[in-house]
């Protein structure tokens, strides 16, 4: 085992995610338990820069286990996107005296380390954390499962009334360029029709199905937002070919990256957050952990990629619900 890593500075960066406290807990229990000081920076990449840094403990981060968002803050930054910020970053994390760095974060946070690598060879340690559920070298990333679970008890609640209404009601989930929320939601909503960044083909079976529907029922649509698809450019379409319908959109937005984390969601946390210390010890860098198959496993920075695919089981899925 490594003993040389003294003080682990932690960071959450892009967008929150519920687990990311949990993850917190996680590294710092297992930290101080092998006598590593643990220092928070707060924001992200952008606190590195201003170098704000405080010391984290594992008693104050036991209090928010449960709790969405993250303690330490998050931003996104367009200053560490520069050599001047990166450099700055450097500075402040040698004032520091950081030996070893864990951001949570998604696939834009990991490739922030990658570049940061070729200026700075403390080893880095990736979580995974972001409610698309985009990222390749793991099942889950952190949040998921939470934003599913409160983008499927909104859909029931629009459900009710679409159905007391027999209107068609499309509901726009998150997931800028990633299906994943919309098609977990959409499927076990019962959803009519689910559309996502990642497919052609469900517009197809969506106006196949609209354009005979006669209002004798709800018809609900479950759609991820997204500069290609999303809920206005869905209901211009569907009133193209059916131009009579009672059509009603909610957008579910920021209310699917809040609350509290799932029972899923925290395991997943504590879980990915205990493995990247010790990976640490084991002198690993430079690499994203994950879970594949329900096994702890690492990716290389340099071969986790931003998924743009949903896998094959789910695209059948979508196909023979879309039908
Ligand atoms: N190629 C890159 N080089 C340096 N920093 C990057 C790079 N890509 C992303 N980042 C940093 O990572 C931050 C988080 O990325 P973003 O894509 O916003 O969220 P996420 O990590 O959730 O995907 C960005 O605001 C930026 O500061
Ligand atoms: O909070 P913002 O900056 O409006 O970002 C919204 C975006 O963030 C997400 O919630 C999560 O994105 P990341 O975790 O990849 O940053 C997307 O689903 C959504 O499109």
């Amino acid at each position: 085992m490594n003993k040389k890593i003294k003080n682990i500075g932690l960071f959450t960066s892009g967008g929150d995610s519920p687990g990311m406290n949990a993850a917190l807990y996680g590294i710092a229990k297992v930290a101080e338990i092998n006598g590593i000081k643990i220092t928070g920076i707060l924001k992200g990449y952008e606190g590195m820069i201003n170098g704000d840094f405080s010391p984290l403990k594992s008693s104050d981060l036991k209090k928010m286990v449960h709790r969405g968002g993250t303690l330490l803050k998050t931003a996104r930054s367009k200053r560490f996107l520069t050599i001047e910020g990166r450099k700055l970053a450097l500075k402040h994390l040698q004032e520091n005296n950081i030996d070893a760095l864990i951001a949570i974060g998604g696939d834009g946070t990991f490739k922030g380390l990658l570049t940061f690598s070729e200026i700075c060879d403390i080893p880095f340690i990736g979580i995974p954390g972001t409610i698309d559920n985009d990222i390749s070298g793991t099942d889950y990333t952190l949040g998921f499962d939470s934003a599913v679970n409160t983008a499927i008890e909104n859909i029931d609640k629009i459900k009710d009334t679409a159905e007391s209404h027999n209107r068609v009601f499309i509901v726009e989930v998150m997931g800028r360029d990633s299906g994943y929320i919309a098609i977990h939601s959409g499927l076990t909503t019962g959803a009519d029709a689910i559309l996502i960044p990642e497919s052609g083909k469900d517009f197809i079976y969506l106006l196949d199905k609209v354009k005979n529907y006669d209002s004798e029922d709800a018809f609900l649509v479950v759609v991820s937002e997204g500069d290609e698809i999303g809920a206005e450019l869905v209901s211009s379409k569907i009133k193209e070919v059916n131009p009579n319908v009672d059509l009603r959109i909610t957008k579910l937005g920021h209310v699917q990256r809040g609350g509290n984390p799932s029972a899923l969601d925290r395991m997943l946390g504590i879980r990915l957050g205990v493995e990247a210390v010790k990976s640490l010890l084991q002198s690993k860098k430079n690499v994203m952990v994950g879970i594949l198959n329900n096994q702890l496993h690492l990716t290389p920075f340099n071969e986790m990629v931003k998924q743009h695919q949903v896998n094959k089981e789910l695209h059948e899925l979508l196909e023979l619900f879309g039908k």
